[in-house]
């Protein structure tokens, strides 16, 4: 399912989008040794993105890029410096904070990636999931007690477990925890920022595929930051590019191992081919450089092989691909008839700018 009803290439516009965010920023002030220092770290720029109810957003890009950021900004728990997000057409931060939190409460759910710190170690599992109710006084004592055990059942968590502290659960179970407390108010929207790479490989595909079951069922949209692209892509509708805090291309997940346009999503796809068909990866040069002195022009040009001087004068806007609802902002995208096996034979050795 696709948020975006009609590209106009610079700014996709959304028919009823849940949440919406026009130009966000955050800047932090960078740190070093525990004290702050005059720099600047631009861990999101200019991000404007619509989710759509029901569809699933998977978010990529190597550490530091601004996805754990992106999706805060998502679900209001982090406040951008600049732009606006809106829920329902409402913007979130123009609202007194009762009614904010009332509308970030009942209508998102996040779901970290380590559930041994994110769960109050001290609390039942009981108490954790009624914590929410509580809080935003929802129905009566009898129904928050029928609605706990609902919320179990719905992740598979067994009765028995419900006067356990975290300490005495596996590391599935204490996800499933998370998900079933993301889940208390009846969100709409759930952000699940790599919510399984603190498990066990073994448990990772069971948690994976209870995410999947509980947005079908629950018709939730889905927001979902993970390292591991090739699930990214198998869970998403559609999958977001990040590069130093910039949402450089969306690409509905069908195409985006081979249609992909922008060359940082290609370079990232061939990293991890699937096994049936491997190839060699397209290498970057270097790391990703520090988001308090990001490159002029487009962040990427100085790792793209195709980069020349007019990337580094301007970042370009959206342009729109021949998909619906597939955008990217490149000065020199790979063609759409340019597979990603091509790209790596006929790639100029690199030369930055
Ligand atoms: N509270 C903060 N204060 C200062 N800098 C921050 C803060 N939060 C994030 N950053 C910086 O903002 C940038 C984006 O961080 P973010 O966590 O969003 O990236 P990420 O893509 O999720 O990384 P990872 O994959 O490693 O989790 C990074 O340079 C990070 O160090």
């Amino acid at each position: 399912m696709s948020a975006l009803a009609d590209d106009d290439g610079d700014r996709g516009r959304v028919m009823n989008a849940l949440v919406e965010l026009s130009d966000a920023h955050v800047v932090h002030k960078a740190r070093s040794g525990g004290l702050f220092t005059r720099d600047r770290v631009y861990a999101l720029t200019g991000a404007d993105l619509a989710i759509a109810p029901g569809e699933t957003v998977g978010v990529v890009g190597e550490s530091g890029c601004g996805k754990s950021t992106l999706a805060k900004v998502l679900v209001g728990v982090e406040r951008p410096t600049r732009g606006t997000v809106a829920f329902r057409g409402q913007d979130l931060w123009a609202m007194p904070p009762g009614e904010r939190r009332r509308a970030v409460g009942s209508s998102t759910g996040m779901i970290f990636q380590d559930p041994s710190t994110a769960l109050n170690r001290r609390l039942t599992v009981r108490q954790i999931l009624r914590d929410p109710l509580d809080v935003h006084d929802r129905g009566t004592r009898g129904e928050r007690e029928d609605r706990v055990r609902e919320l179990m059942s719905l992740v598979g968590l067994p009765r028995a477990l419900a006067d356990a502290l975290p300490g005495q659960l596996s590391g599935g179970q204490r996800q499933r925890v998370a998900i079933a407390r993301a889940l208390a108010l009846d969100p709409d929207l759930v952000v699940a920022d790599e919510p399984t790479s603190a498990l066990d490989v073994s448990v990772r595909a069971q948690i994976l595929n209870l995410l999947l079951d509980l947005k079908e069922r629950l018709g939730l949209a889905l927001v979902f930051v993970s390292h591991d692209i090739q699930t990214v892509r198998r869970m998403s509708d559609r999958v977001i590019t990040m590069y130093l805090g910039r949402i450089v291309e969306e690409c509905p997940a069908a195409l985006v191992t081979d249609r992909a346009r922008h060359p940082y999503t290609r370079a990232l796809f061939s990293a991890t081919p699937g096994l049936l068909d491997p190839i060699e990866p397209i290498p970057l040069a270097g790391p990703v450089p520090s988001a308090t002195r990001p490159p002029s022009g487009c962040p990427f040009r100085t790792r793209c092989w195709k980069a020349d001087a007019t990337c580094a004068d301007e970042m370009p806007g959206f342009s729109a691909a021949s998909a619906p609802a597939h955008r990217f902002r490149c000065h020199h995208p790979v063609q759409e008839d340019e597979s990603t096996r091509d790209l790596v034979h006929r790639r100029d050795p690199m030369e930055a700018p």
